[in-house]
């Protein structure tokens, strides 16, 4: 099914009880009372709620998501799920390499790389995170880090229905800072066209790039309306139903520079 919506992917992290259920149900009913909400939703529970959420968003429009998988199916790795566990608790994508498992993990690019195979084998879709440091921002390397850690992370078997790509400047991230939405849109364009040197033109043609930074409903319009946005991965903003639904109400505001609309595979 094409879809032209932006997708809005809530990244819990290590946050949530069973008793978050409640929060679920809201976003659930939420989406529901909107008719035809202008977004797609994704929540990515932490792993022990991955199950009874598939299960509650089962007659809903809402899709579920994990944080992380291990390489290989099944083996003695103590403390791992493999990507096809996450599917069979009705997982449809995982985010890989983000930045705190590339920092408090190690996790380096040939890592994400062999999970997002691990993530298509199993069926799933992978959300691929780069994005560079203050500090890297700062010595004027950004988009030196983007080029590494596509050309690191994406296989040659990415396709845009198997993947997303998402843009997560590490600076940005839980700390209330945003980049302006001219920043975004460079960073974007520059991830669309390396892309199309990763995989070559065509097949890079239409992948959903999110940008996760501080992603709030103040500006959400803002972030929807950057060069190349095709949605966003949002944190902290994420937890309650009621700031989810409004970021995913957001509505773009218009600008000349956007680029048009292009058609964009749902899951
Ligand atoms: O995966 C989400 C990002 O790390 C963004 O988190 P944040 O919205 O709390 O800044």
């Amino acid at each position: 099914m094409i879809s032209t919506k932006p997708l809005i992917v809530g990244n819990w992290k290590m946050n949530g009880l069973r008793s978050a259920t409640g929060e679920l149900h809201k976003l659930i009913n939420g989406l529901g009372e909107q008719g035809s909400p202008s977004a797609e939703v994704m929540i990515c529970p932490p792993l022990t709620l991955v199950m009874a959420f598939s299960h509650i968003a089962s007659e809903s429009e809402l899709q579920i998501g994990a944080q992380d998988c291990h390489t290989e199916i099944s083996g003695a790795y103590t403390g791992d799920v493999s990507a096809e566990m996450l599917a069979d608790a009705g997982a449809s994508a995982v985010i890989l390499g983000h930045s705190e498992r590339r920092s408090y993990h190690g996790e380096r690019d040939r890592d994400v790389r062999d999970k997002a195979r691990a993530a298509y084998r199993a069926g799933l879709q992978a959300i691929i995170c780069v994005g560079e440091t203050e500090g890297q921002r700062r010595l004027g390397l950004t988009f030196d880090v983007l080029r590494r850690q596509l050309h690191g992370s994406v296989p040659a078997s990415a396709t845009r229905r198997n993947t997303i790509v998402a843009y997560e400047p590490v600076w940005a991230i839980g700390t209330g800072k945003t980049p302006t939405r001219e920043e975004i849109g460079e960073a974007h364009n520059f991830i669309a066209q390396e892309l199309g040197s990763v995989l070559g033109g065509e097949a890079s043609a239409g992948f959903r790039i999110l940008y996760g930074g501080s992603v709030t409903p103040d500006n959400a319009a803002m972030v929807l309306s950057a060069m190349d946005v095709h949605g966003a991965l949002v944190g902290g903003a994420s937890l309650k139903a009621d700031s989810l639904l409004a970021i995913a109400s957001a509505q773009p505001q218009p600008q000349s520079s956007m680029t048009s609309a292009q058609d964009h595979v749902s899951p």
